[in-house]
């Protein structure tokens, strides 16, 4: 028997879009299919990440500056995390990685998708997730979601153009990446989306 590598799962989408509502579901799913399962987020995951996120989601900075913070936490968490996990057979789950820099940062923010191209080579040259479910839903309905629900950090108070642009980006690299991307019609009601993860998820670990 060759020994494999454990899945690399990652949940996109911007913010409102349902993606925190159902991780929770997915990782039930794949634990109560007796898979051994790691779940992280990013910005974050490791101490040192968690706090370089207080950072990147609240003090003004340089855009560059916020792309750098933004790999420089995913080079401690692929260090720390997700590449000892992914090496000793287990699955890692992380709600956001590489995706969310060029929607935001490049989409979003305009910044160069060449720079965020060389950083991605630099800091996972190797790693690209095995399945990325993209939250997809039109910016109204994730505003009117957000709003109803909580104080909003420094990109949660963008404007409609933002999120359009990074919504866009988001939809480019799914159509640039079709094999890895599920598109989740996330306008739709939770336990409709639900089934649609379930028999994903099934399809994957069967
Ligand atoms: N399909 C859905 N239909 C209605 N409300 C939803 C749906 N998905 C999520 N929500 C609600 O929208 C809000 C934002 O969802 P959340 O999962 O936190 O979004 P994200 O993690 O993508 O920012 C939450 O209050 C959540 O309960
Ligand atoms: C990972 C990553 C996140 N972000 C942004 C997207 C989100 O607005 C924010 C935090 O993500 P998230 O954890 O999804 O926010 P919340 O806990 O409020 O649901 O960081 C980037 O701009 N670039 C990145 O590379």
């Amino acid at each position: 028997m060759t020994f494999q590598r454990g899945k690399f799962i990652t949940f996109e989408g911007i913010d409102g879009a349902g993606k925190s509502t159902h991780i929770q579901f997915v990782s039930d799913c794949l634990r109560a299919r007796g898979i051994d399962l790691v779940s992280s987020r990013e910005p974050g995951g490791t101490p040192l990440g968690e706090k370089l996120r207080e950072l990147v989601l609240h003090e003004p900075m340089h855009l560059e500056t916020e792309a750098l913070l933004m790999f420089a936490s995913r080079r401690e968490h692929v260090a720390q995390v997700i590449a000892p996990a992914l090496a000793r057979g287990a699955w890692v789950i992380s709600d956001r990685f590489t995706d969310a820099s060029f929607a935001y940062q490049g989409g979003g923010r305009g910044l160069d998708r060449a720079k965020l191209e060389a950083l991605e080579q630099w800091v996972h040259p190797d790693l690209q997730p095995d399945l990325t479910f993209l939250f997809d839903v039109p910016l109204e309905v994730a505003r009117a979601r957000l709003d109803a629900t909580r104080d909003l950090d420094k990109f949660e108070q963008e404007q409609a153009d933002f999120f359009n642009a990074t919504r866009n980006e988001y939809l480019r690299r799914a159509a640039q990446f079709p094999q890895r991307f599920r598109v989740i019609d996330s306008s739709r009601s939770i336990p409709e989306i639900r089934e649609q993860l379930q028999a994903i998820v099934e399809s994957l670990s069967a």
